[in-house]
């Protein structure tokens, strides 16, 4: 795909859209929308990087190398950003995200899309974005988009999927329309809550792996990995509801895939440095952006062990990070715990003899 080319020109369906979150994924969604031929309206909080984005059209921090063209207006006016949009894409990290939305509830309007980006959990209450969209501006249709989305490949518009997940028909539609083009395709569910656990929980299993290949692990090693992941992904998450069938989809297996394998994944690239013998301090420190997985795992680690849900590797992955537990004993561990059946919706998980 070539990066020169022209925004698309949406003519009558172009829409004012917001992206909130000048990071490395609010760029890249403000990339995708402004090249579709809408007006994008991109708040971050940094006035400097306001002013630089709007005079050279880069984001030297997050996206250095991509340039950014269309319709797009860099801005810190939250509450004119939200007058003037249709819809809001949030892209902070779950730490900032109800701050953000509550500070400005009387902004949005009524019946205005809202959608989350990010892929975390707030640390009060075990709550998802989209619960925490639904307490602070009922009055607006919420939605969360999710997937294989490595910010660094769409930016280079390199072919990618994603989901989103709305109840609303019609939000899922907007959404498609909005963001749908030859490189970036958009699929549908309605499993909200399924979608936005799999993008959170997938980051831990990022970090194994990335771990697994400092180790130097083989090919098996690695598919071990993933796929215990999944089961262990998704067996907690349907205890809380979501529909198993969407950890076969892109937001399930598919950004398992992605993240799980590539350096490019900020959680996968944290696993390799903490697998290098690296402190996490360190490692947080020099990566300069969010690696959600670090605070996921502690949350799923509490709330797994408060309803019983048995998670390996999430529990390993906690000692080895949080306790200084050696990085072998725990393999060891993990390799001769009882051995189990594989899919747990044909046999039990556990079989009796
Ligand atoms: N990057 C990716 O490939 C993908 C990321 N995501 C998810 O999107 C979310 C954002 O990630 P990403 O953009 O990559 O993260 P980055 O670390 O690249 O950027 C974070 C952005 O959030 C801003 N921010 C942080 N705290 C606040 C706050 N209190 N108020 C306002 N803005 C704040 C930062 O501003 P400042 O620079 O001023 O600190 C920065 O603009 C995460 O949940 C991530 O998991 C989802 C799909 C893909
Ligand atoms: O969620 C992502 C890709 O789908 C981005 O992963 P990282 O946050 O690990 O970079």
């Amino acid at each position: 795909m070539p990066d020169n080319a022209t925004p698309n020109d949406a003519g009558a369906n172009s829409k004012d859209v917001a992206v909130l979150g000048g990071g490395s994924f609010g760029t890249a969604m403000a990339k995708v929308l402004g090249e579709n031929g809408h007006r994008v309206h991109f708040w971050m909080r940094d006035p400097a990087q306001a002013e630089q984005v709007r005079k050279t059209g880069i984001n030297k921090r997050y996206m250095p190398d991509v340039v950014l063209k269309g319709d797009i207006h860099p801005t810190t006016d939250l509450a004119d950003t939200l007058k003037k949009s249709d819809v809001v894409f949030v892209a902070v990290p779950a730490k900032a995200f109800r701050a953000l939305i509550s500070e400005h509830r009387d902004e949005f309007h009524d019946g205005q899309v809202v959608v989350s980006l990010t892929k975390g959990i707030e640390q009060q209450g075990f709550k998802l974005m989209s619960e925490i969209l639904l307490e602070e501006i009922p009055r607006c249709r919420s939605g969360v988009l999710s997937g294989p989305n490595l910010a660094a490949e769409i930016v280079n518009r390199e072919l990618t999927a994603t989901v989103i997940a709305a109840k609303d028909p019609e939000v899922r539609q907007i959404v498609q329309e909005l963001l749908g083009c030859e490189y970036f395709r958009v699929y549908a569910n309605v499993d909200v809550y399924g979608v936005e656990l799999a993008g959170a929980l997938k980051n831990i299993y990022a970090i194994v792996a990335g771990l697994g290949t400092a180790l130097n692990m083989g090919e098996n090693a690695r598919a071990m990995l993933i796929t215990r992941g999944l089961a262990e992904m998704s067996r907690f998450a349907v205890s809380l509801g979501a529909n198993p069938m969407t950890f076969m989809g892109l937001a399930g297996v598919g950004d398992l895939i992605a993240t799980c394998t590539s350096n490019k994944s900020r959680n996968y690239r944290v696993g390799y440095a903490i697998g290098k013998g690296r402190q996490l301090d360190e490692i947080v420190e020099e990566l300069g952006q969010v690696a959600e997985g670090i605070y996921t795992l502690k949350l799923v680690r509490e709330k797994s062990e408060s309803i019983g849900i048995y998670m390996p590797l999430v529990r390993g992955l906690y000692e080895i990070i949080y306790e200084g537990a050696s990085i072998n004993a725990v393999i060891n561990s993990l390799m001769m715990a009882a051995q189990n059946s594989d899919v747990e919706f044909i046999l039990p998980r556990t079989i009796s003899q």
